[in-house]
């Protein structure tokens, strides 16, 4: 029935960032940096009577993936595949949305553009509190550093070749943080003063951020005390329990903690795989 269309959207892993309240939801957001990685997630979507979706084996909630549905007003088979643990600070809940609004574009020949795309995603994330800058930085590729809240705040992309390795420890509540003023508060005095021009700097500037920002847990300080004593760039993954750090060695290190997996920049934001009539 009608067309089906499979998307990709990319993840994101913020280093460090500051919420900023704007007099809308478009000016509501964060100022940040972070990677947008090379793992996301796939949307296969065919129009249909009625609304159906699955993420992955079927047993996580859909309400993220529904919300985009019903807020185009159209019906949907869907089948969502997520790359990277959900809830983990790598940007899942954007990325989803991200291909599910183009994936819907594309089904439904909807003639919306990439930014009313993006700012569709970003006004989710804001309104049910699962982000602040994602969608900003996953509707391109790079190491991302954003100056203004919302999908306008983006002032430089960079594209470095160097391999990360990212280690998880479970998740952590991106609503609880940023919808606490305390924890904002926290946050907004940890935010690093000077600007990444590399992803030297955007290491040094995350691990200083992560330090003073009252969201470290515990349990990764051994893991990022490691990494410093073997000389590997790592922080903490905002907003999840886990850490990235830059270069083959990090495979090594973070293997004492746990199961690393292997990252590089994505080179671009969401793309159409595949358009099919059926
Ligand atoms: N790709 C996805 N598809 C469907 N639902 C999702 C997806 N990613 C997240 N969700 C839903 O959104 C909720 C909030 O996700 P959350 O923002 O914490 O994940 P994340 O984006 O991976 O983490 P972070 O924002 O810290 O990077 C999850 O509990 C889940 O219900
Ligand atoms: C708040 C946040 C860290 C959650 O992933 C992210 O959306 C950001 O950098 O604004």
């Amino acid at each position: 029935m009608g067309r089906s269309c499979v998307t990709f959207a990319p993840g994101h892993i913020s280093g460090y960032f500051k919420r900023i309240d704007g007099d809308s939801v478009q000016t509501t957001g964060s100022l940040g940096a972070g990677i947008v990685i090379d793992k996301g997630v796939t949307v296969r979507m065919q129009e249909a009577d009625k609304i159906n979706i699955k993420i992955g084996d079927g047993t996580a909630d859909d309400w993220l993936i529904r919300e985009v549905l019903t807020s185009l007003g159209v019906k949907a088979d869907v089948r969502v595949t997520v790359g990277m643990p959900m809830g983990a600070g790598f940007g899942m809940s954007a990325a989803g949305l991200l291909a599910a609004y183009h994936a819907a574009n594309c089904v439904f020949s909807l003639g919306l553009s990439a930014e009313e795309i993006s700012k569709k995603a970003h006004a989710v994330e804001v309104a049910f509190g699962t982000g602040l800058g994602d969608a900003a930085a996953a509707s391109g590729g790079g190491l991302v550093v954003r100056t203004r809240p919302g999908i306008a705040g983006v002032k430089l992309r960079l594209y470095p070749k160097d391999e990360l390795w990212a280690v998880t420890f479970g998740s952590i509540s991106t609503h609880d943080v940023i919808t606490s003023e305390e924890k904002m508060h926290q946050v907004a005095a940890a935010f690093p003063g000077k600007e990444p021009a590399t992803l030297a700097e955007f290491m040094e500037n995350s691990a200083s951020f992560t330090e003073k920002s009252g969201l470290l847990p515990p349990n990764l300080l051994p893991v990022l005390a490691a990494c410093k004593e073997a000389g590997v760039p790592a922080s903490m993954t905002m907003l999840g329990n886990g850490v990235f750090a830059v270069g083959s060695a990090a495979e090594k290190i973070l293997q004492k903690f746990g199961e690393p997996v292997r990252l590089h920049v994505s080179s671009s934001g969401p793309v159409i795989l595949e358009e099919n009539h059926v």
